[in-house]
Parts: structure tokens; sequence; C-alpha cells
């Protein structure tokens, strides 16, 4: 599905009528307050924003964070996963029914090369959920973003931002500007800024020159507290502001020159299971189930 502009103020929340709504909000009991706490694979913390409900997640084999957010002060309670992985999908799914959230939208920052999508997964166990990526990516969903487009959750919405150079469709996830919405700002960055490092940029169509660019127009021009969630971590970090990373990755503060000699000789081998996970992702990561891979 393709989708049209209006402004770039569309909202992917008019295809959800039900969670429109001009009634003034319900009175509600005192704000959940969700502290950090870090055990296991799960952590979470607190928002200025009492609306937001917000998990990181972590995928062991392959190292990858998946994003659980959810917009609470909805009656609905209405939620997104970014970047599920399919062998996560159950843990995912009973903290879903644990915390009472209903699932809207699983949503990919690009194709991904180590471990396959657990989109297509989500779908077949939770009939209704729209999964999301880009219009870039060439991949099947059922929803497309375009740069500057909106998901909403409730109250809570996501900008899109294009950030190609690891792969051609990558994109960055950034939470809402306003009072409204969760400060510090958070962006989810996908493999285009790692912690203390980037996405590679030698497969899917991947430029050092283009992650250069992306990263320096599109991450490092966002508030200097906003936080960066990216999709992996190798090194043990779980979350980084955009200050922090423009001093001190040890990449992309260098000048483009200097980035694109370092990303030629990174001499990584090819992840293990990049031949399994891209043409499955490209179909939401159900190859063998074609009439439910959208
Ligand atoms: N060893 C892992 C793959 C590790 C890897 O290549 N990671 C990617 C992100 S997943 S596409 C990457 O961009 N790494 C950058 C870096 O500097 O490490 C496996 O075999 O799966
Ligand atoms: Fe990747």
């Amino acid at each position: 599905m393709v989708m049209t502009h209006f402004s770039r103020l569309r909202q992917l929340l008019l295809l959800q009528p039900k969670f429109l709504s001009s009634q003034p909000r319900p009175l509600r009991s005192p704000p959940p307050t969700f502290l950090r706490s870090v055990m296991g694979s799960s952590s979470s913390f607190s928002s200025s924003s009492s609306k937001l409900l917000f998990r990181q997640l972590f995928e062991n084999e392959s190292s990858t964070f998946t994003y659980l957010l959810a917009d609470v002060s909805h009656p609905d309670k209405p939620a997104l996963l970014i970047d599920p992985v399919d062998k996560t999908v159950d843990r995912d799914l009973k903290l879903i029914d644990e915390l009472g959230l209903k699932l809207i939208y699983a949503m990919n920052t690009h194709v991904h090369a180590d471990h396959v999508t657990g989109t297509g997964l989500l779908k077949t166990k939770l009939p209704g959920v729209k999964s999301v990526i880009s219009k870039a990516s060439g991949s099947k969903a059922d929803l497309f973003l375009e740069p500057g487009d909106k998901v909403s959750i409730g109250d809570i919405y996501l900008e899109v931002r294009a950030t190609p150079g690891h792969t051609a469709g990558c994109v960055t996830y950034v939470t809402g500007e306003g009072a409204d919405q969760p400060q510090p700002r958070m962006a989810f960055t996908g493999d285009a800024v790692l912690i203390r490092g980037c996405g590679r940029t030698d497969f899917q169509e991947g430029s050092s020159d283009q992650l250069y660019e992306s990263v320096h127009s599109q991450i490092f021009t966002l508030p200097k507290d906003t936080l960066i969630y990216p999709a992996h971590d190798y090194k043990g970090f779980e979350v980084i502001t955009v200050g922090e990373e423009m001093q001190h990755n040890p990449r992309l503060t260098k000048d483009k020159e200097t980035f694109k000699t370092i990303m030629s000789n990174l001499n990584l081998s090819y992840p293990k299971m990049i031949d399994v996970a891209v043409p499955a992702n490209m179909v939401c990561g159900l190859q063998d189930v074609p009439s439910q891979a959208n």
C-alpha cells in the first residue's frame, strides 16, 4: 500500500479510525511511572511524558534491540514494536499481553541482514497487526513509509527520517516534537548509528558516503539530549545521546574522507544468516507463507 502525502503531517493514525478521537481525555488516576531497571534482556525508564510506556528488549544471538512503545493514557493502550526478531516474538507478545497493550504496528528500520524479522510472525499470531517499513526498502509490508511521515499510537508519534547508507532503505524513527511528546526525544536509528559505531556499508546497496551524509544531516542535527536507541549493540551499551555520539563516535566524528577509509577497511565477515535473512526479510520474514507475507 502506497500512501499519499499531505503536507508531511499525515499520520498513519488516519488509517486506524478507532484511534481518532476529538473527545476530551477521560480523567485518570495518577500517571504510572516507569523506573529504569535492567533485568536480563529488558529495561524501561521513565519519561517526562506520563503517557509513554517504553521497553528496550534484547535478542542475544544477533545482539538486536527490539523496542516497545505504547500510549498508556489512551483507553486502548495502543502499542508498536520496532525491529522485532522472529526468535523473540513469543516473549514480546507475552509482555504485550501482561501490560494490557494493543499492538498496532510491527515496524522495521530496514531489511536486516543478520536475523529474520518478527513482523510476519507477529501478524500471524495477532491478526490485525500492520507490518511497516520504508518504501525505499523494496520489501513487502502492509504500510510503506516515506520521509516526513508520522506513525501514531494514541497521542504519541514517530517521525520518519530517511537515513540510507547502511542499506538504501534505512530509516530512523524519532519521537515527536512538542510539549505533549516524550522528552527528551528518542531516535531509533536502526544500524545507521550504533553506539560508538555505525552500520557497515559493504552490502545491501550500502554507501559510506551516503551514510555519513544521512547521519550528519538527519541525526546529528537533532537536539543534543536526544536519546539514540540503535538496532544492535556489540559492546555492552544500551542508549546514548546525540551530543555524546557527536563527540565520541570513533567513525562519525571524522571528516568524510577519513570515515570512508575507515569503512572500507572494517574487514568484517558477512553476517552468518545473510543468505537466509535478506530474502526472508524482503517478504516480511515469512517467505514460505506468501499469502500472509504482507
Ligand atoms: N557477526 C554478526 C554480524 C555483525 C554485523 O555485521 N553487524 C552489522 C549490523 S547487522 S546488518 C553491522 O553493521 N556491524 C557494524 C560493525 O561495525 O560491527 C553476524 O554474524 O550476524
Ligand atoms: Fe542491518
